[in-house]
């Protein structure tokens, strides 16, 4: 079970110690917006390679841009040790996964709440991850969508044995967690939930706890 808290809802002015306080984190999320693919504009490639500069941790890129075949391979030139692209704005998914695996990156591949996982099954065997959104992509502090819990089962069950992580992102809370858990996600995107809470490392354990517990039984 890993939890990767998403620095959408952290103070953008003061990364380097926002990051530091997740130190029990598996990763660091970081969202990129381009205001066309999701109607908000956040952060991009500098900032991404400032970053870099400054932690260790694991760096998970999720683009939520219109032109991920690009862009993506820069992310992963920068450093990032994931980087996952859109399936509905990416114009040659294979060839962008096989591209960022080659620069030794993960390669990984987002759905928004409406795109069936079947449409890219046959797109499982080349990349390391699949991030299902529980919210319409764009925003942070947004209400989980119970709707996307039998996406994620039929996403588990097409993965199958292969050592394919599934992320989920949106709504990830100590509220939903474990439904997402149950449902055969194992991987944590929180963004308001770890950055709102007075203790944010705290609840990167707690969180992981709680999944973990839902899956025990
Ligand atoms: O991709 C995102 C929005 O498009 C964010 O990562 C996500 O929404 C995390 O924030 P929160 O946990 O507050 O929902």
């Amino acid at each position: 079970m890993r939890i990767t808290p998403s620095i959408l809802n952290a103070d953008l002015a003061n990364l380097a110690s926002e990051i530091s306080r997740i130190p029990d984190a598996d990763a660091v999320h970081i969202d990129v917006m381009d205001n066309s693919f999701v109607p908000n504009l956040t952060l991009g490639l500098p900032v991404v390679e400032s970053i870099r500069r400054h932690t260790d941790h694991i760096l998970d890129i999720h683009l939520m841009i219109t032109d991920p075949d690009r862009w993506a391979p820069a992310y992963a030139e920068a450093g990032a040790e994931s980087v996952t692209f859109h399936v509905e704005a990416a114009h040659a998914p294979v060839r962008l996964a096989r591209e960022i695996r080659r620069l030794g990156a993960r390669a990984s591949m987002a759905l928004s709440p409406a795109t069936p996982i079947e449409i890219v099954e046959n797109l499982l065997g080349e990349v390391d991850m699949v991030l299902l959104m529980t919210v319409e992509p764009g925003f942070g502090g947004q209400a989980f969508l119970d709707m996307v819990l039998p996406k994620i089962r039929a996403t588990r069950r097409l993965i199958g044995d292969r050592d394919i992580w599934l992320q989920v992102d949106g709504g990830v809370s100590a509220e939903t967690i474990a439904r997402c858990a149950e449902a055969g996600a194992d991987t944590f995107v929180a963004g308001s939930a770890v950055y709102r809470s007075a203790d944010p490392n705290a609840m990167v354990t707690m969180l992981r706890e709680t999944a973990q517990a839902a899956c025990a039984h």
